[in-house]
């Protein structure tokens, strides 16, 4: 198993004016890309600027790359990339000059920042705009020049605050895309932020869910999505005598319009479908394993 990248013990941070942000948050994260999901105000952007050790918690532990974000924030940003969620990109600058100038306050010689530059700017598909002024640019090159930045100084990992904000349905496909290549070409890992944790399923190796401040689930993906012991049965007739047989005989069934979803964790359902269907004259037209969605798992 991976090591932790960032791990938090008991954390809670309660603002000067009284609002606690997050409340006793005990969570693990491991290499790949990491979705951190919750409604607006669950503490996300909270989280991530303790992380970068920005702020200060209440009380609790937290370590970055094994560092400990209370004190050892400085070494912490040298290695970890940070994408703020509000546009902060001065107009009047090229995207090439703002990721070369950041490049080189994170400590690369400029020659290094220049090379650098060049090669996120092209991951990022900013190539060819590189050296307009950024005040021109669209709310989704915007978002591209802030991944860029984050990743120009060759973090070993990125934390990015709602990055598809703002963006159309292309718009947003396009940076989970970039998001997911960000571990395969250049072996970075990524915390990603989100309210919808629909968007994070196909991109994300695991998600950790807060509400309130609170841990409401930490998960692989894997595990969430697995298939689960239900089969969609459809038959060439009325379903409703089929479900009320497999009632009958203790089989969990859920109707579904024409479908039928059977609990087959006891594979002797199976059985109970086929001779149900030959008793009552059915056709069966087809069975078909569900995979449950994260949306719906966490909804439940
Ligand atoms: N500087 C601050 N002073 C006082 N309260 C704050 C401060 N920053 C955030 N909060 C409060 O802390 C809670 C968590 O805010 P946070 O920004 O971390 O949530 P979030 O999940 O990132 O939401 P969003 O996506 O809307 O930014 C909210 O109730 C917010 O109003």
């Amino acid at each position: 198993m991976s090591a932790s990248l960032v791990a938090t013990e008991a954390l809670t941070m309660t603002y000067a004016g009284g609002v606690t942000a997050l409340a006793d948050l005990t969570v693990d994260v491991r290499s790949g890309v990491t979705g951190l999901v919750g409604a607006n105000g669950a503490g996300k952007s909270t989280l991530l600027k303790i992380l970068l050790g920005l702020l200060e918690p209440t009380s609790g532990s937290v370590h970055v790359l094994g560092l400990d974000a209370r004190g050892e924030g400085p070494a912490i940003r040298e290695r970890v990339g940070y994408m703020p969620e509000h546009d902060c990109l001065p107009p009047d600058v090229s995207a090439t000059e703002f990721c070369v100038h950041l490049g080189r306050m994170s400590g690369l010689p400029t020659t290094a920042a220049r090379e650098r530059t060049a090669d996120v700017l092209r991951h990022v598909g900013l190539y060819e705009e590189r050296y307009r002024p950024m005040g021109g640019y669209s709310t989704g090159m915007k978002q591209r020049v802030k991944l860029a930045q984050a990743l120009v100084h060759d973090p070993d990992l990125v934390l990015l605050d709602e990055p598809t904000n703002g963006l159309d349905p292309a718009g947003r496909d396009d940076m989970l895309d970039l998001i997911r290549r960000i571990g395969s070409d250049f072996g970075i890992s990524a915390v990603v932020t989100s309210h919808l944790l629909g968007e994070l399923e196909r991109t994300c190796d695991a998600v950790v869910v807060i509400d309130g401040g609170r841990l409401l689930r930490q998960s692989s993906t894997a595990d969430v999505t697995a298939e689960t012991p239900v089969v969609a049965v459809e038959v060439d007739g009325d379903p409703s005598p089929l479900a009320a047989r497999l009632a009958e005989a203790g089989v969990e069934v859920e109707a579904r319009g024409r479908l039928l979803h059977v609990d087959v964790a006891d594979p002797a359902a199976y059985d109970v479908v086929r001779d149900a269907c030959a008793e009552l004259g059915l056709g069966l037209v087809r069975m078909e394993r569900q995979r449950h969605r994260m949306v719906e798992v966490f909804s439940s």
